[in-house]
């Protein structure tokens, strides 16, 4: 439906803010594997960031793996190995080459086979954390390839974007709002982020953060080793 509002043109009102696209595949079985995290947001938003924010703090804890997803390079994953937080042969890449998100909701084979292929190298693993390449906001996790996600935004991208909605801020798991170090400096106002992530999430939780000023990734850590045990304790 569109309104029109006397300007030569209408606008869509219309939409569910927590509609997305029918999930193809059915949720996976939790027994006999690692748990598995999807960490999506849009281009920027700090994903790899905290992949190895997530590496440094729990690298030493959990036995841990990481899929990256780009669309045309592994640049992802290279950087993750360079950064040292976690053995290189534990994180592989996936080549995209087409929309991010069709990797991680429709055709997800290529990620299942990257998780394969880890599994298999390390036998026993707790977590396999799966980071989608950059999209937009619509873009979300099949649960047939992830128990749990992260969608992360940052205050850079403005403060009205947790109030824009879409499945990543209304559904995930987990919403970080991230580099709020940032929020002076490009005038975003952290109360208003906050307090609209909430009402589009109800209950869901919602973490403000940055890895600047925290490199450990304190909080959604935590968050972290949490859902570990949530869905351990459904086998
Ligand atoms: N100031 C500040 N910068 C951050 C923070 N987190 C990440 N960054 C920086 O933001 C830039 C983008 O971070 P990435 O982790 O590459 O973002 P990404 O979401 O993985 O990006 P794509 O994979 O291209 O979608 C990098 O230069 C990071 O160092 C933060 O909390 N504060």
């Amino acid at each position: 439906m569109s309104a029109d509002h006397g300007h030569g043109h209408g606008h869509l009102v219309s939409f569910d803010p927590t509609e997305s696209e029918p999930d193809l595949h059915v949720p996976v079985e939790p027994r006999g594997r690692a748990v598995r995290i999807g960490i999506g947001g849009p281009v920027g938003s700090g994903k790899t960031a905290l992949v190895a924010a997530l590496a440094r703090a729990l690298g030493e804890r959990l036995r841990l793996a990481v899929v990256t997803n780009d669309i045309y390079t592994t640049e992802d994953a290279d950087f993750l190995r360079r950064s040292a937080v976690l053995a290189p042969e534990r994180v592989e890449a996936v080549q995209t080459g087409c929309c991010p998100h069709t990797a991680i909701r429709d055709d997800i084979t290529a990620n299942l086979d990257a998780i394969e292929l880890l599994e298999e190298r390390f036998g026993d693993l707790d977590l396999v954390l799966v980071e989608s390449g950059g999209d937009n906001l619509t873009a979300v996790f099949s649960r047939g390839l992830v128990d749990r996600q992260i969608f992360v935004v940052d205050v850079a991208g403005g403060d009205k974007v947790p109030r824009k909605g879409g499945p990543g801020v209304t559904t995930a798991d987990l919403l970080v709002i991230n580099k709020i170090d940032l929020a002076p400096l490009v005038g975003a106002d952290l109360d208003v982020m906050t307090a609209d992530a909430h009402r589009m999430r109800g209950e869901l939780p919602v973490i403000a953060q940055s890895l600047v000023a925290d490199p450990a990734a304190t909080a959604v850590a935590e968050w972290v080793l949490a859902q570990v045990a949530a869905v351990r304790a459904l086998v």
